[in-house]
């Protein structure tokens, strides 16, 4: 059991995501009047203690505090209430409402997919509690499955989102610099992937994602690499599973548009998919499943999306948006304080400007600034930094140089004579070959011929070749072996070699004639004195008789004629 501050306890973890450890918790005493809900001693709650680098970066907390009246204010009946905000030390934690229950990630991997219907109606409730949260200025940035809690009522499930503002705070310069990286790569927008300037319509997106998982089991986009899931987010069409009624796929189409500004508003979509799932119910009408095949008509975008301040390039593109550009994005969303009055006197966001205003009311200048060195809103998005370095990886790989001497496969024996005088350090010029020598060029990286693999003899060298090294000298080029000869033909007379083989069969014929005649019988067989040789002269006489006949008949015949 650990305190938090003096007025909760925590007594077990519920759970550890990206961003913190969710404990149960309960109350000691009466919270101050700064919190949401003051609670009572011994009330159960819930207490997210964030990851402590973010509790001991200063600019988060900054942020933390200057977010706290949001985080206090939304309320909804399916956001998870905020009820207070501890900073104390190093130390900074949500107090929530307590959810008894699964969240949907855990349910649907232990009860597998929804119906069609279920599924609408529980991404309906979502989409209510992001157009409450939009229409108060608050993009959620990181809608998942683990992010929305089942309330269970009976036999009722009660959605309920939570972890609003916490992507927000995730991905502040502070986690930047140490380059790690907040959100779900299945559920992002492409626009966030891209480092692009965000909107309300990057929840719109992950609410397409996450019903597609609560109809299919698993979201459109998946891959063996983090960035593998960012490229189809940036360039896949999702593809449509058997299943899915055509109304419920018009909605997920339109929310996974990659252009942000041809998906549905929260309001639009939460109506379309109630009609949707009247419309593919078993007890629908005729009219109900006409509206259902006409939903598209009801998915207008939303004609002003909540920005999400600070998302990169953000000066680029407000300024065709509604024309409300303001510099200070990063604080320039945050909602209307209102009037001031006691709710905003007791309103630690007090300090804060007030949307409408930019002039004399505009009090963001008493943020401190950015330090020097840190990542502005101007920044690439750590993503962009990821895809970009994928990139160069490759293009290293391509024009890789690699030493003539410690080529494998240039140090098999070599078949080819022709090249005794060749230099072992080819000129830069060599056409297709040019990484040698040279700087490296993307474009000409070399190509080898296929040849069979040849185990390398040396351990290979590290890929940079190019770059100078101590012990260069030591490897000086060999001097290039004389080449084997293998034949006595230096002329390359064409059929020597047949015309050899040949000679040599009739000299062991004649041998093994021999042999065959002096030690066998065949001598008295054939009724014969003579020797081998002898034998063998009459033979050869008669065969050349026979062709003497043969050839010159005509030429014997005119002599005999
Ligand atoms: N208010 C709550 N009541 C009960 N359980 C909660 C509450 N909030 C979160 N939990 C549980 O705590 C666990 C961790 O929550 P957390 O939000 O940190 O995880 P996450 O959403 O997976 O991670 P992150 O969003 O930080 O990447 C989850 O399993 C969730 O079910």
């Amino acid at each position: 059991m650990r305190p938090v501050g003096s007025k909760y306890i925590l007594e077990e973890p519920l759970g550890r995501g990206a961003t913190g450890t969710v404990w149960r918790a309960r109350q000691r005493e009466t919270a101050g009047a700064e919190a949401a809900v003051p609670g009572q001693p011994g009330e159960t709650v819930a207490i997210k203690v964030l990851k402590e680098e973010l509790a001991s970066d200063a600019d988060i907390v900054m942020r933390f505090l200057r977010e706290r009246s949001v985080l206090l204010r939304l309320t909804h009946p399916n956001i998870v209430r905020v009820r207070d905000l501890v900073v104390e030390g190093e130390l900074l934690a949500l107090v929530m409402d307590l959810v008894e229950g699964p969240d949907l990630h855990r349910y649907l991997r232990e009860n597998g997919p929804f119906t069609p219907v279920a599924a609408a109606l529980l991404t309906a409730q979502i989409a209510d509690a992001l157009a409450a949260s939009h229409a108060d200025g608050v993009v959620h940035r990181d809608l998942k499955p683990a992010n929305v809690l089942l309330r269970q009522n009976g036999g009722q499930m009660h959605p309920l989102l939570t972890d609003f503002g916490i992507a927000r705070l995730a991905d502040s310069p502070g986690l930047t610099r140490t380059h790690e990286f907040v959100g779900t790569p299945a559920y992002v927008a492409p626009e966030s992937a891209e480092g692009r300037p965000q909107t309300s319509a990057v929840d719109i997106y992950g609410a397409g994602i996450l019903l597609y998982e609560l109809v299919t089991g698993r979201p459109p986009f998946g891959g063996g690499s983090a960035l593998e899931v960012l490229h189809q987010h940036l360039s896949a069409e999702p593809r449509r599973p058997s299943t899915v009624p055509d109304p419920l796929w018009t909605v997920i189409e339109r929310c996974l548009r990659k252009n942000p500004d041809e998906r549905p508003s929260a309001e639009n979509l939460a109506r379309g998919l109630r009609v949707v799932a009247e419309g593919i119910g078993v007890h629908a009408n005729s009219a109900q499943i006409g509206a259902a095949e006409g939903v598209g008509a009801l998915l207008a975008p939303d004609p002003a999306p909540a920005p999400v301040p600070g998302s990169a390039d953000a000066t680029q593109v407000l300024p065709h948006g509604a024309g409300s550009f303001d510099p200070n994005a990063a604080t320039s969303v945050l909602p209307h304080t209102g009037a001031p009055g006691p709710a905003g006197a007791a309103d630690p966001t007090a300090v804060l400007p007030s949307t409408g205003g930019r002039g004399d009311g505009d009090r963001t200048s008493v943020m401190p600034p950015v330090p020097p060195g840190q990542p502005g809103p101007e920044d690439p998005h750590p993503w962009q930094n990821q895809l970009r370095a994928a990139r160069d990886r490759n293009e290293q790989t391509q024009v890789q140089y690699l030493d003539p001497g410690q080529d494998p496969l240039r140090r098999r024996p070599q078949r080819q004579v022709a090249r005794p005088q060749q230099p072992p350090q080819r000129p830069p010029q060599r056409g297709r070959q040019g990484g040698y020598g040279g700087q490296p060029q993307p474009q000409q990286a070399p190509q080898r011929q296929p040849q069979p693999y040849a185990p390398p003899r040396q351990p290979q060298q590290p890929p940079q070749r190019h770059a100078p090294e101590p012990q260069r000298p030591q490897r000086e080029p060999r001097e290039p072996r004389e080449p084997r000869r293998r034949s006595a033909n230096p002329m390359r007379i064409p059929g020597l070699g047949c015309l050899k083989g040949c000679l040599f069969t009739v000299v062991i014929l004649v041998v093994a004639g021999w042999l065959v005649w002096e030690l066998s019988p065949l001598q008295d067989w054939i009724g014969t004195g003579q020797s081998y040789w002898g034998q063998l002269g009459d033979w050869f006489d008669t065969v050349t008789g026979w062709i003497g006949d043969l050839g010159g008949g005509s030429g014997s015949g005119s002599g005999t004629g």
